[in-house]
């Protein structure tokens, strides 16, 4: 193997797979094609052949565009550059967004039909504003990388190269004219841009260390560190709170249970279920950076009832499940789990906890749909059925997706 790279081939491609890239066959085998869009024909040039069973391959020509190409809404990222120079983290920026909308909807159905053989008939909903921005200027934040010069860009895709950049469409006008694209940063590894709902925008440097920020969502104010998680999209955290709240069934809710809000961060989700179901509601959030905890802990700080635990969830459930006296069991079992786990999902052994712990219903987000189909399935092993399921745009012009599963005991 090697003796194909670089290779420059003609191929029809198919369909879409989960990472945002399209499915052609060459010779029956099947390969991976980036910025192509199912249903076109195009030269490809071969960019990996190690594996047996598929190759990758990079579009560097369309010869017959699907109806759904556009201009890339970031030219450095588009097909007219050579696959090695495109700027990453726009990969669907030469699509029309509302099939950008329905690619992703394949991805989470098929993914949820093949793993965990569950039929949806999810759409993908989009977030206001999206639409008559084209989707661009949604980004609050982003994440620049510095170059043996010193100048900052994104990373190509599937690759550790720096990109130098002089714009960045996806983010927000604040971001973009807070970010200092012509100056030099030698060594420090990495830029990030913030520009929260209060006060002005911010860069952090490198390893800076944390200053505390505040970000409104609706009525309230967050208080979090400029280097802590914090959803990117302008509309997200109104977006989820909204969805979240939504999705919790108040005839299986219990305000007295032992309800708990999984990889919590700063306590977003958290305080939508303090806000759904009122001052006594008792809630735990469980996440694992101590100075988040320490936030989520001012941030619930209304909620007699809520409570902000440092820890990681998997080593939570287990002590749960070794400690718990059976009073606290029973408020276990009529408890709603809230669960926002990071890309790889919450997995075998968190699923496997709360299947035997056994609440009575689970709100899973998700930001990755194979990563939510597998959980689906291992949840069902434990009795739980996927009751409702919605879908959202947060990532406009990429191929990430954001499910939000409402999932109850049988
Ligand atoms: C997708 S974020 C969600 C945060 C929060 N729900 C929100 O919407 O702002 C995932 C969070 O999980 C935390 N995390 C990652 N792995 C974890 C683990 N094993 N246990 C606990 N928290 C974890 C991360 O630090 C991050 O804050």
């Amino acid at each position: 193997m090697g003796e194909n790279t670089g290779r420059e081939v003609e191929l029809t491609v198919e369909r879409i797979a989960h990472g945002g890239i399209s499915v052609g066959r060459l010779d029956g085998r099947v390969v991976f094609v980036a910025d192509a869009i199912p249903g076109e024909t195009v030269r490809a040039r071969i960019s990996d052949d190690r594996k047996k069973s598929f190759w990758r391959a990079d579009a560097i020509e369309v010869l017959a565009p699907s109806e759904h190409r556009r201009d890339h809404v970031w030219p450095v990222a588009s097909i007219a550059r050579d696959p090695r120079q495109r700027a990453g983290g726009a990969e669907f920026g030469h699509i029309a967004l509302s099939h950008q909308r329905e690619l992703k909807r394949q991805v989470l159905a098929e993914s949820l039909q093949r793993m965990a053989g569950v039929e949806s008939d999810v759409r993908v909903e989009q977030l206001p504003g999206d639409h008559a921005a084209n989707g661009l200027g949604w980004r609050t934040r982003i994440r620049l990388h510095v170059d043996d010069e010193g100048r900052i860009g994104p990373m190509a895709s599937r690759s550790h190269t720096v990109i130098p950049v002089t714009d960045a469409p996806l983010a927000s006008p604040a971001v973009q004219a807070a970010t200092p694209f012509s100056e030099r940063f030698t060594g420090l590894g990495t830029v990030d841009v913030l520009a929260p709902t209060v006060g002005d925008a911010r860069l952090v440097l490198g390893e800076q260390k944390p200053t505390v920020i505040s970000e409104r969502v609706g009525e309230r104010t967050f208080r979090l560190d400029d280097t802590g998680f914090w959803q990117v999209h302008r509309e997200a955290p109104a977006a989820l709170t909204a969805a979240v709240q939504a999705a919790i069934d108040d005839a299986a809710f219990d305000p007295r249970a032992a309800n708990l809000d999984l990889y919590g961060g700063v306590g977003l989700l958290a305080a939508a279920v303090g806000d759904r179901f009122g001052a006594s509601t008792r809630v735990t959030s469980v996440e694992a950076d101590e100075r988040a905890t320490e936030r989520a802990a001012e941030n619930l700080a209304e909620w007699v009832g809520a409570a902000a635990v440092t820890g990681r969830v998997d080593r939570f459930l287990r002590e749960l499940e070794q400690s718990a006296s059976a009073a606290e069991r029973a408020r276990l079992r009529a408890a709603t789990v809230v669960l926002d786990p990071p890309r790889a999902g919450a997995g075998t052994e968190v699923m496997a906890a709360l299947g035997r712990l056994s609440p009575a219903q689970l709100v899973y987000v998700a930001c990755d749909p194979v990563a939510l189909a597998r959980d689906v399935a291992l949840a069902a092993q434990h009795g739980y059925r996927l009751a409702r399921l919605r879908a959202f745009d947060l990532f406009p012009h990429t191929h990430h997706v954001e499910a939000v599963a409402s999932l109850v005991r049988d």
